[in-house]
């Protein structure tokens, strides 16, 4: 049976696929989340006596599983039904969905999905302007707001340079920015700070959530500017190549933060060995990008649902043989 990604390969049009699955420069950090997980290993433990639970509690909501729905752009470019299929999907099988700020569907529909959101954030340099969509999100139901702070410029991506992609075609707009007619175009600044954050914090309720951390130094100020969770992530490998691969900037950054907030882990995990490695070497949970794009393309809601089952089957199980405690003592480099 084809995969999801060669099913979606096939069925999109080059520039589509490119820019789902392409990233900054030589592609090496893509490739790097990935290779990193593979050269880790287990060391299970046994006779524990333990039933895995999977349940996880995050500042923004609880979870079934702890895989969830990493915020990526433009699902109705992949499918079109497009983000209402991956929430409906995600509320099916009761996980998070992070909605990206670039969604072709506006938050306000998301939201009557039922599923449990959280809103990711590119502040804007309008700050009044970013408050207003901050305001939607909240409005709308969102538990929790993502700030990524990995995106003071947009990363240069060779594939979408060479085929041209630009922006989303003729019909699709980035609704969360749509105020009246006019859609205003996604800013990045290399002036956006922890200033920002803190503005924020006094503007909104939801817990403030900052994506993109790669430095425990960061990962220290974040906590210490008020935020309630952070995620080390290098964007999918989107943004900056040559970053080390996310799983293996992990732990000096869950030492940093100790047990002051959960921290994170996105870019790479396909498996539930993945799951179970990174909460071993100290995430809370996961977020899963590219295979969630995936399987939206191949089969809309049906294909997104099947993804999370498996991840779901496949972390229950490999949790199971890995024994508690979960611990570092469980993960071996090779
Ligand atoms: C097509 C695509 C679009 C993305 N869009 C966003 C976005 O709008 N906001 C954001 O914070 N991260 C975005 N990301 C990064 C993801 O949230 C996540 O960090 C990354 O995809 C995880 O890596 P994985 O794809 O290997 O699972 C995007 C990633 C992809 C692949
Ligand atoms: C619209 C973009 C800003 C989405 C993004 O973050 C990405 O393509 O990596």
């Amino acid at each position: 049976m084809p995969s999801y990604e060669a099913i979606a390969r096939q069925r999109l049009p080059k520039a589509h696929y490119d820019y789902f699955a392409g990233g900054a420069g030589d592609e090496s950090a893509v490739h790097e989340n990935e290779a990193a997980f593979a050269r880790l290993r287990l060391a299970p433990r046994v006779l524990g006596g333990v039933a895995p639970d999977l349940a996880v509690t995050l500042p923004g909501g609880r979870a079934s599983l702890p895989v969830l729905v990493a915020p990526t752009a433009f699902h109705r470019l992949a499918h079109p039904d497009g983000e209402l299929a991956t929430a409906r999907a995600a509320a099916a099988e009761d996980t998070v969905m992070i909605v990206s700020m670039a969604s072709t569907i506006p938050i306000e529909a998301i939201a009557e999905t039922g599923a449990t959101l959280w809103f990711q954030l590119y502040v804007q340099p309008d700050m009044a302007f970013t408050e207003r969509v901050v305001g939607r999100a909240e409005k709308a139901g969102c538990r929790a707001l993502v700030v990524t702070a990995d995106s003071p410029v947009f990363g240069i991506r060779p594939r979408d340079l060479h085929n041209g992609f630009r922006d989303l075609p003729e019909g699709l707009a980035c609704e969360n920015l749509r105020e009246g007619d006019v859609v205003r175009p996604i800013e990045f600044s290399p002036e956006i700070s922890w200033a920002h954050l803190d503005r924020l914090r006094e503007v909104t309720d939801m817990p403030l959530v900052v994506k993109g951390v790669t430095h425990p130094d960061d990962a220290r100020t974040a906590v210490g500017h008020g935020a309630a969770m952070v995620m080390v992530s290098n964007h999918g490998g989107r943004q900056l190549d040559r970053v080390a691969a996310a799983i293996d900037l992990l732990p000096e950054i869950a030492d940093a933060v100790g047990a002051a907030v959960p921290v994170t882990v996105d870019g790479g995990v396909r498996r539930g060995t993945d799951v179970v490695t990174a909460l071993a070497l100290g995430a809370r949970a996961v977020l899963v990008g590219r295979p969630i794009i995936w399987g939206l393309a191949a089969e809309g809601e049906r294909g997104v649902r099947e993804v999370l089952r498996r991840f779901r089957a496949e972390t229950e199980v490999a949790m199971a043989l890995v024994g508690a405690p979960l611990d570092r003592s469980v993960v071996r480099r090779c």
